[in-house]
This record gives C-alpha cells, sequence and structure tokens, in this order.
C-alpha cells in the first residue's frame, strides 16, 4: 500500500488521567485547556491531520438513576465547551486540522454557522463540523426540550439543519469584500443575500454577519452508524470517523458509504474514512500484551469505567446482570447501533465478557511493537481500501502524555516510514490536507 493514510485524534474536553501511572493529578492541566494545546502541537508535529473534540452537554445519570457513576468516573463530565478550545488549539498551531462537535438538536443553525465561519477565519481555514444530533434526555432537558427527538426523526431534522447552514455560507459570494479606496467601499453589498429558508422545523433569514470563510464552509465530519446516520454522512460528510469491528466490518461500512454517494451522484474519494483505534503498544510483543492485560483485566474500576460511558442514554445498564448475556434491551431514542453492534460482537457472551479485553470502541484490536501494530493497520487497509484511522485514548480521563508519545513518537515514525503518513503538511487548510492526494 503506498497511499498515505489519513489520521486525525478524537479527544473529549475532559479531565486526562489522574490516578493511573504516567498520569498527572492537577486539574488544572485540563481545565485550562493548556494539555490540549500542548496535544495539538504535538500532533501537528507528527503530522497527524486534524484534533477532532468531542461534546455533550448533560450530566448523566442513568446508570441506576444516580450521577454516583459519572462522577467518580468522569465519563461524560465535567467537560468544557469545545468551541473555545478549538480557537486556543488553532492559535498555537499552523496546519493542524481542527474539528469540533455541535449538535443540530441543541444549536441552532444561525449560531453554529456564524461559530464555524468565525472559527475558520481565526485559524485561517482549518475548521471542521462534526455533525451529531445528540441522544440524551438530559441533554434535551438542559435546553428546554421535555426529552430527545426519536432517532431517525433527528436525523431528518439534521437534514434540513445543514441545508440550512450550507446556504448562510452560502449568503456572501466569494469576492464580496472588495476594499475599494476609490468608492470608499468595503462590501460589495450586491454580494450578499438573504436566504429567506423556510423548512419544516426551522427558518432563517440571513444573510450570515460574517465574512465568507477560508474553506468556503466546513470540513464535514460525520459518525452515523444506523440507516439514517449512514444517510447524512454520505450527502454532507468530507470525513466520516466509524468503529465498524474487524476488517470485514470495516470494508462493508466502506463499501456502503461509497454505494450511498454513488446514488447521490457523490465521487465516493470526495469523502475520507478513518476507523476508530487505541493500540496498545510496547517494546516487545510480550510487554505490550500484559500491559493491554493490566488495563483491561485487572483493572477492577475498566468495567465500570465503560458502563459510566455506555450510561448516558436511555438504556440503564445497572439493570443487567454482568454475568449474564445481553437482553433485548435498546431503546429506539437510544444510540442504536451501540447497543446493537455491542450485542451483535457477541450473542451469547455475558455483559462482562463483553466489556472486558478491549477498548469496546475500536475497529482493531491493536497491541503489539509499533513495526507488528503498523503491519495490521497496513494490511487492514489494503483489505478495506482506505482511507486512515482516529485514534482514541479512550473516554472518561485516561489520556497521558505518555500514551501521546507513545502513538506519535513510536508508532507514527514507523508509518512515516513505510509511507502511509506525512512528513510535511503540504497546504494552508484543512480541507486540501485531508481530501487532496
Ligand atoms: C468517532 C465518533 C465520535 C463521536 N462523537 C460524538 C460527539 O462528540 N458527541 C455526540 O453526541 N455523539 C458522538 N458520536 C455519536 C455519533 O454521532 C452517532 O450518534 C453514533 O455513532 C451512532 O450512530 P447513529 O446516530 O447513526 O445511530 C460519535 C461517534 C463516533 C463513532
Amino acid at each position: 500500500m503506498s497511499d498515505r493514510l489519513r489520521y486525525g485524534w478524537f479527544v473529549n474536553f475532559m479531565p486526562t488521567a489522574w490516578n493511573t501511572p504516567w498520569a498527572r493529578t492537577s486539574p488544572g492541566d485540563w481545565v485550562t485547556g493548556d494539555f490540549y494545546v500542548e496535544m495539538g502541537r504535538m500532533l501537528e508535529s507528527s503530522g497527524v491531520d486534524f484534533i477532532m473534540l468531542e461534546d455533550s452537554s448533560m450530566v448523566p445519570d442513568t446508570f441506576g438513576g444516580s450521577m454516583e457513576l459519572e462522577m467518580k468516573y468522569t465519563s461524560r463530565s465535567p467537560k468544557n465547551d469545545p468551541i473555545p478550545l478549538a480557537a486556543a488549539i488553532g492559535a498555537a498551531t499552523e496546519h493542524l486540522g481542527i474539528v469540533v462537535t455541535m449538535s443540530t438538536t441543541l444549536y441552532p443553525p444561525y449560531l453554529l454557522a456564524r461559530s464555524m465561519a468565525t472559527l475558520d477565519h481565526l485559524t485561517r481555514g482549518r475548521i471542521g463540523w462534526n455533525i451529531v444530533t445528540s441522544a440524551e434526555d438530559r441533554a434535551a432537558q438542559n435546553f428546554g426540550m421535555d426529552e430527545i427527538f426519536e432517532h431517525d426523526h433527528r436525523y431528518e431534522r439534521a437534514h434540513e439543519f445543514v441545508d440550512l447552514v450550507k446556504q448562510l455560507w452560502a449568503s456572501w459570494e466569494p469576492d464580496a469584500l472588495v476594499m475599494d479606496a476609490a468608492t470608499g467601499t468595503y462590501v460589495d453589498h450586491t454580494k450578499v443575500h438573504p436566504i429567506d429558508f423556510q423548512g419544516n422545523y426551522y427558518s432563517s433569514r440571513g444573510p450570515l454577519n460574517t465574512l465568507p470563510m477560508p474553506q468556503g464552509r466546513p470540513v464535514i465530519a460525520q459518525a452515523g452508524g444506523s440507516n439514517a446516520g449512514r444517510g447524512l454522512a454520505a450527502e454532507h460528510a468530507d470525513v466520516i470517523v466509524s468503529s465498524p469491528r474487524g476488517k470485514e466490518g470495516m470494508k462493508a461500512y466502506r463499501d456502503d458509504i461509497r454505494q450511498r454517494m454513488e446514488r447521490l451522484g457523490r465521487d465516493p474519494d470526495s469523502c475520507k474514512l478513518l476507523y476508530m483505534i487505541t493500540p496498545i503498544i510496547g517494546e516487545t510483543v510480550a510487554e505490550a500484551q500484559a500491559k493491554a492485560h493490566r488495563m483491561y483485566h485487572e483493572d477492577p474500576a475498566a468495567i465500570m469505567r465503560k458502563l459510566a460511558l455506555m450510561s448516558s442514554g436511555q438504556v440503564d445498564w445497572a439493570q443487567f446482570d454482568l454475568d449474564q448475556p445481553l437482553p433485548e434491551a435498546a431503546d429506539p431514542r437510544g444510540i442504536t447501533s451501540i447497543v446493537e453492534d455491542l450485542r451483535r460482537s457477541g450473542p451469547d457472551k455475558t455483559l462482562r465478557e463483553l466489556l472486558s479485553g478491549s477498548s469496546q470502541s475500536e475497529s482493531l484490536t491493536l497491541v503489539g511493537t509499533p513495526e507488528t501494530i503498523a503491519d495490521e493497520m497496513e494490511e487492514a487497509m489494503e483489505f478495506v481500501g482506505g482511507d486512515g484511522f482516529l485514534f482514541f485514548a479512550g473516554g472518561g480521563g485516561l489520556i497521558t502524555r505518555h500514551y501521546l508519545t507513545e502513538v506519535l513518537d513510536g508508532l507514527m515514525p514507523e508509518l512515516k516510514q513505510r509511507g502511509l503518513a506525512r512528513d510535511t503538511f503540504e497546504h494552508r487548510m484543512l480541507r486540501d490536507n485531508l481530501l487532496l492526494a
């Protein structure tokens, strides 16, 4: 495989590891954004295409009807707003893309369009938008709703939302800024247009009140797993991040998305698909295996941390016996594909077995040396067809500088040596670095 792959790093603006080896204990390190700004610089110098900032807006209390598990393991909170962090990372870097999550269910479209446009200016064309629809009642209640909309309805609204914000971004013609000294005219008003958008769910007069953004519109990222989610991704995404299991699952997902894009009249190569991985790296395979065993099997908190992470939707995992197979429990309003994926990956396994052994949200289980892991990544990409990987250190306060160093100073150089990662950024803007060869 000779084509360079694409890489992102998915991270939560949350506490970093604080009671594991190689962790810092000061909360000031994350809450000020210092850790993540430093991380942005590290990613850039290693040739990672973008950092992707997760978001959600609630304190979960689904597990056993209490916030205890959540507060103890910090799976979704405390969490700061990723939008100002994107600006801070942008100011500290020159080439790294910064993909920010904003929910179509919770943000007004005009506000979102304007924030994205402003961030694209601040970063000189390096912003992406991770479109999510939010699945949690608790988040909906923080924004004045009684409960979150039903799953497919959220996606129906998201289609309209995206149409609207795209029109707002296009409401200024690219050459509207004239700065004509002779007439003393800053902007040619004939090139700025109201949009008068009237949809089923949203309306907006427009135009946007920002100058046209450097990238025209942000890079659009999406992580849909369901039929409705894949439909939104196939129509709008420039980059799709997902975690289908194993090489076969990755290939089936990619083939499906590419077929959907073709049916919609889009060039399938105009969207890059990245698969989530959490490589466990050692200087020998045995050392990496021992580390993975310690992390996933010997740490009594590991399963509880995973349960806390999964307990932000409608499914109360406390009702299930950890030592029994998972019963039919998917709530159609919840994150359906996550529940279904888990059940499908081991219909006869107990919940404890399903949750132990790996980081549950990764496409490939990668445990080894930089060389053996790069072999597996390369082989998977040859089988799947492309396009790259999304690193993730696991949610809920597990990231450390030590882990970043293992991946960025251990694995990335090995990938570069094989021509599978970039040495330098060829372009200034995220869209160009991501999509062009
Ligand atoms: C890599 C990745 C990142 C995601 N980031 C977020 C996020 O920041 N906020 C959020 O509410 N959901 C996030 N999700 C959830 C997805 O938006 C989506 O709801 C989920 O993959 C299930 O797919 P479905 O909505 O099509 O059922 C993420 C999912 C993945 C795989």
